[in-house]
């Protein structure tokens, strides 16, 4: 079993280095944030993770796992694994800046023939220009990105569908390789620039898909054909898959937007057009303003109506369900809007607890309070447990029955016997309940 240790503590670090001490490996896990690492080292965990808590607390209680802030421990070890942000920067390429810092720092600290491990998503050419930021000819770099998604990340990290191993050394490739050889998964080995390029075309390709079924959504609204049924149908087949087609207010968190962005920079930099990715960001900028049109529809009557002092209360702020993470949230640039257009927002978000206000959006710690003297509800995020929210009690509540399910979460069941007027996404009958 290896020694190693993995440098930031967020979604990707924590999870990675929990998980390989679990595996058996010992790890040193650092983070320049002092109160995440005191937090770390009392066995809390600051993000809603299923299993993570407890991989914690494992690691510490065996001694297989500890964190610190300083890279000092790292002296004379063997691997060090990459888990840094790598942000959008303002031009749209990937921000490069932490990870080239801490590289600068790592020369002077690993031990003869070590290996640095990629794990953040970096563009094509990292590892080569890492290896130079090292100046260490004796230290291998390998990109080894990751897949997991957030509200999963121990599952998918200890089961995950592939590991890619991105190494020009075979022995260094080697050794990463080993760190997963008892998940029983598939190891690609590739060459570095593929590793890097392959995480960037899988998170493309995954919200091209969302885009597709939100354009084509908006189509069955027009045509009146339901989005649920044509994607059933497609779904079925082996060649598309069911994942990825359900319609809503658009793909958002910390990764396709940055990434989508990132590939697109990489593209034009090589020379190549790639307008089925550029129209797919710009259908998801343009998805927020069909939610925002959908609403203002359902509250005014009309699609030039006034929001003006209308109270609309938020079901789901995060950008997915299952998370408490609300960067990029779709939800959240929804509400930025509507309160632009002077309507009162309050919301709920089973993933966000002690906070008074997001954005303009004031939190409530019940769905009741967000359904009540609201001329609106709108289901933001697909928490399952909206399904099985008291509809009627709801209902009693609000100054009007009108409902918006972006996330066409709630089926004729849910609202059965409440007044609610339900408009959905890409079901051709607005205003009407349609089964799932
Ligand atoms: N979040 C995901 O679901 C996910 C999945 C796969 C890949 N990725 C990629 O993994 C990378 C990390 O993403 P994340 O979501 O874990 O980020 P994050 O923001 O959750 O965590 C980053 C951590 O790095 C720490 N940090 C920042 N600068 C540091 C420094 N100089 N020294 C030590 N620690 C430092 C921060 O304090 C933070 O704890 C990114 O490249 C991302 O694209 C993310
Ligand atoms: O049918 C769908 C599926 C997803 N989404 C939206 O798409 C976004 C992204 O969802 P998801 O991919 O589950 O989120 P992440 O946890 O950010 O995971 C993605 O980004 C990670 C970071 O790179 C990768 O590791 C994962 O493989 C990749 O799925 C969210 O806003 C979802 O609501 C939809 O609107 N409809």
């Amino acid at each position: 079993m290896a020694e190693l240790a993995v440098i930031g503590a967020g979604y990707v670090g924590l999870t990675s280095a929990a998980c390989l001490a679990r595996l058996g490996n010992s790890v040193v896990c650092v983070d320049n944030d002092p109160s995440k690492v005191d937090y770390l080292l009392a066995g809390e965990v600051g993000i809603a993770e299923p299993g993570l808590p407890e991989l914690v607390r494992e690691g510490l209680s065996s001694g297989k796992l500890t964190f610190t802030t300083s890279l000092d421990p790292l002296r004379g070890i063997g691997m060090v694994m990459l888990c840094l942000p790598t942000p959008m920067a303002a031009d749209g390429h990937a921000d490069l800046s932490v990870l080239e810092s801490v590289l600068g720092s790592l020369g002077d600290l690993l031990g003869r023939d070590g290996v640095v491990v990629l794990k953040s998503t970096v563009p094509v050419g990292t590892a080569e220009r890492a290896a130079e930021l090292l100046c260490r000819a004796d230290v291998q770099v390998v990109g080894n990105p990751e897949f997991l998604r957030e509200g999963f990340a121990v599952e998918d990290f200890l089961h995950p569908d592939r590991i890619v191993v991105g190494a020009a050394d075979q022995e260094a490739g080697d050794r990463v390789a080993a760190l997963y050889a008892s998940t029983g998964a598939p190891v690609l080995r590739t060459d570095p620039a593929s590793a890097e390029l392959a995480k960037y075309a899988s998170n493309a390709f995954l919200a091209m898909k969302v885009s597709y079924v939100n354009v084509l959504a908006e189509l069955c609204e027009r045509l009146g054909a339901e989005v649920a049924e044509v994607a059933a149908v497609m779904g079925l087949d082996d060649r598309i898959g069911p994942a990825f087609l359900s319609p809503g207010p658009g793909w958002g968190g910390s990764c396709l937007p940055k990434d989508t962005s990132a590939l697109l920079r990489t593209a034009e930099h090589a020379g190549i057009d790639f307008a089925m990715l550029r129209d797919a960001v710009r259908a998801n900028a343009r998805q927020q303003a069909v939610i925002v049109r959908k609403i203002r529809c359902a509250v005014t009557g009309s699609a030039s109506g006034s929001l003006a002092g209308a109270r609309i209360g938020l079901l789901g702020l995060t950008f997915k369900a299952g998370t408490g993470d609300l960067r990029h949230s779709p939800a959240l640039a929804i509400a930025d809007e509507l309160a632009r257009a002077g309507a009162v927002l309050t919301g709920y978000d089973p993933g966000v607890t002690g906070r008074d206000k997001v954005g303009p959006v004031t939190v409530a710690g019940d769905p009741t309070l967000v359904a009540k003297e609201a001329d609106a509800i709108v289901v933001l995020t697909e928490w399952p447990e909206f399904r099985d929210l008291d509809w009627a009690q709801l209902a009693a509540v609000a100054a009007r029955p009108v409902l918006v399910d972006t996330r066409n979460l709630l089926d004729a069941r849910a609202l059965a016997g409440t007044p609610f007027l339900r408009t959905g996404v890409g079901t051709g009958k607005p205003g009407e309940p349609h089964p799932r």
